[in-house]
């Protein structure tokens, strides 16, 4: 019998979670790197595994479409999904951070335009200093914006800092550091409690391992 749906993130902390799984025996029949399959079972039929867009998966949580969730951190915080956050896998780790060009003083200018991703992390990051921000979204190649005068800084991922470097730009300041995390639909927490503890108890001791 199916217990329960597992929502994990295509991409690049894909294949750390699919072995983060198999270390608590957990595998999925057919699951392939190269495959292009979607829907996975674990041997026993109890896990039905999802593959999901990352920014998307706490969105199948929130709305019930998978109970368990396995997502980054930067996109629990874009979305504002109303989900329980359990635990923090510590893979995927990088942070968000305002960066723009070597000497840019985003305190003295009057209004900022930020291009990003993120737009509500944004948002909410300058309201809290109580900057004046314009944002402007983005989806992808987004250090490319300070360089052309599409904007005068953004807030992005920084993981190694090697994209910042590259194109010359630099950490203005620190917002938040990201990691995976594990989250789970508020209503499934109740509905399917000993399936769901089960899985969070085995989660915990594969990550003391
Ligand atoms: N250098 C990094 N850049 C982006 N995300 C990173 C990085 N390092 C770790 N992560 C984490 O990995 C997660 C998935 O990133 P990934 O790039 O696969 O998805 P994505 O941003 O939706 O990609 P795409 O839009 O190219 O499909 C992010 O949500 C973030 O939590
Ligand atoms: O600090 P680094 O190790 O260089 O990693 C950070 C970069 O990785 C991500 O981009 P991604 O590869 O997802 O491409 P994108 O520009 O299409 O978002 C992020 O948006 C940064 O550009």
């Amino acid at each position: 019998m199916e217990a329960f749906t597992l929502a994990v993130a295509k991409g690049r902390t894909a294949d750390h979670t699919i072995r983060l799984l198999e270390q608590m025996d957990i595998f999925f029949e057919d699951l392939t790197p190269s495959s292009r399959k979607l829907v996975f079972y674990n041997k026993k039929h109890t896990i039905k595994l999802i593959f999901v867009k990352a920014v998307d998966v706490p969105t199948y949580v929130e709305k019930g479409a998978a109970d368990i969730g396995i997502a980054g951190k930067d996109n629990i915080l874009e979305s504002e999904a109303d989900i329980y956050e359990i635990l923090d896998l510590q893979i995927g780790k990088c942070e968000f951070a305002v960066a723009g060009k070597p000497g840019v003083n985003i305190d003295t200018l009057q209004s900022l335009t930020i291009a990003t991703k993120y737009p509500t992390v944004a948002k909410k990051h300058f309201l809290r200093k109580g900057n004046n921000v314009e944002i402007v979204k983005l989806n992808g190649s987004v250090e490319l914006a300070p360089l052309i005068g599409l904007s005068d800084v953004i807030v992005d991922i920084v993981e190694t800092g090697n994209t910042l470097k590259e194109n010359g730009l630099v950490v203005i300041e620190h917002v938040e550091p990201i990691s995976t995390r594990l989250i789970i639909n508020k209503a499934s927490f109740a509905m399917k409690a000993n399936h769901i503890q089960q899985f969070i108890e085995k989660l915990k001791i594969s990550l003391e391992e």
